[in-house]
């Protein structure tokens, strides 16, 4: 018997988390059976859908997450002991598994790369970054792209993936330090949202031509002063829109039909795992891209398994610079 800490809503969020919404439980997980296998979690991580998606979750339910795990006991000779997993196992140190979900690493993971970042910019995250701007925005070289919650896990790599393949990249974060980190990466412009005094004079110095491309993961009025900025025939991939996540009373804007016309623009909603059947050869580029040190994937790194609410919590709050993880 292996004793299994986790960590399990109390009841639904009502606007932004409170530690009241998560409470530590232990769990006695018996031993694995045929076709089985114990997992041990190394790190785990938190993500803005689980804000978003926790009217799929019950209350007294093990929160949902994703986390790399270490097999320590098998019956399962597709998952040996000593190999490591990607799985959707929730916030939980131990998990037992029959396979099922489960994304088993390469076994030549690169020693310099940590295996955190399957969770994040060699993960669903980086993916996201991929998918969004080649199978939805098709960014092509030479043009200009903004991208909003820029020094995120998604939005850190969309900017890395564009000045790769040639284009002018806009991006906003919520804090100086964040900037300096874009202007690091590469960012053409970067800028404190939270500072400027015009975000529509902001967007329009960076840019006075507009913009081809927008990849939004913010939502809200940071979208609505943007569309007008787009350029004839722009493209907007909408990845996610955090700042409505934890509202009690959605927000509403002004209609985008006006922009959306003129402009003849193009919006596209989209969902990482509508590709993920490419999901191995994105992993494969995104490691290459690491490899070569074009491709820098940055976390914030919680530690302790008893700070995942508060790593969670701090990450809506914009504390991460990069992707948010948390190590057992
Ligand atoms: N469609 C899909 O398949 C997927 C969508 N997503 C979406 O991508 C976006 C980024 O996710 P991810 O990279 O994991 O998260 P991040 O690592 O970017 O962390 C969230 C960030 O959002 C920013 N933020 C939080 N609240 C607000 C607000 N009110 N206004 C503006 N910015 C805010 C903060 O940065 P800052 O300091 O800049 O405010 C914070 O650090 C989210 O919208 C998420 O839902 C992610 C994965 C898959
Ligand atoms: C305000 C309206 C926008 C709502 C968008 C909500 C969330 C977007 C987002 O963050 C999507 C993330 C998708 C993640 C995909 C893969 C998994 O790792 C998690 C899947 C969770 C699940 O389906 O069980």
């Amino acid at each position: 018997m292996v004793q299994a800490k986790t960590w399990v809503l109390t009841e639904r969020f009502e606007g932004f988390p409170k530690d009241s919404n998560f409470r530590l439980q232990l769990e006695q997980l018996p031993d694995p059976k045929d076709g089985e296998m114990l997992l041990e979690a190394l790190f785990l991580s938190v993500d803005p859908y689980m804000r978003a998606y926790v009217m799929r979750i019950q209350p007294g339910e093990v929160m949902m997450g994703s986390q790399v795990a270490k097999v320590i006991k098998s019956h399962n000779p597709s998952f040996p002991v000593g190999s490591h997993v990607v799985g959707r196992c929730g916030w939980r140190t131990h998990s037992l598994s029959d396979g099922a979900g489960l994304t088993l690493l390469q076994a030549d993971w690169p020693q310099e790369v940590s295996l955190s970042q399957a969770l994040g910019g060699i993960g669903m995250p980086g993916l996201t970054a991929l998918y969004g701007l080649e199978e939805v925005l098709d960014l092509k070289e030479g043009e200009t792209l903004l991208v909003n919650a820029a020094a995120g896990a998604v939005g850190s790599v969309v900017g890395q993936i564009a000045k790769i393949k040639g284009c002018k990249v806009v991006g906003s974060a919520g804090s100086d330090a964040k900037v300096a980190f874009l202007k690091d990466l590469g960012f053409d412009e970067a800028f404190n949202y939270k500072t400027i005094t015009s975000l529509e004079e902001t967007l329009k110095a960076a840019s006075p031509d507009g913009y081809d491309c927008f990849f939004e993961n913010v939502g809200g009025p940071f979208f609505s002063v943007a569309l007008p900025q787009m350029k004839q025939f722009g493209r907007i991939a909408v990845c996610g829109g955090i700042s409505l996540y934890n509202d009690t009373t959605p927000q509403t804007g002004p209609y985008p039909h006006t922009s959306m016309v003129f402009k003849q623009l193009k919006m596209e909603g989209f969902l990482v795992n509508r590709w993920q059947h490419k999901n191995p050869e994105g992993i494969r580029r995104l490691l290459a891209w690491a490899k070569e040190g074009k491709l820098h994937c940055r976390e914030h790194v919680t530690e302790g398994f008893e700070k995942m609410p508060s790593a969670f919590m701090g990450m809506l709050k914009g504390e991460n610079i990069g992707k948010a993880v948390i190590k057992v």
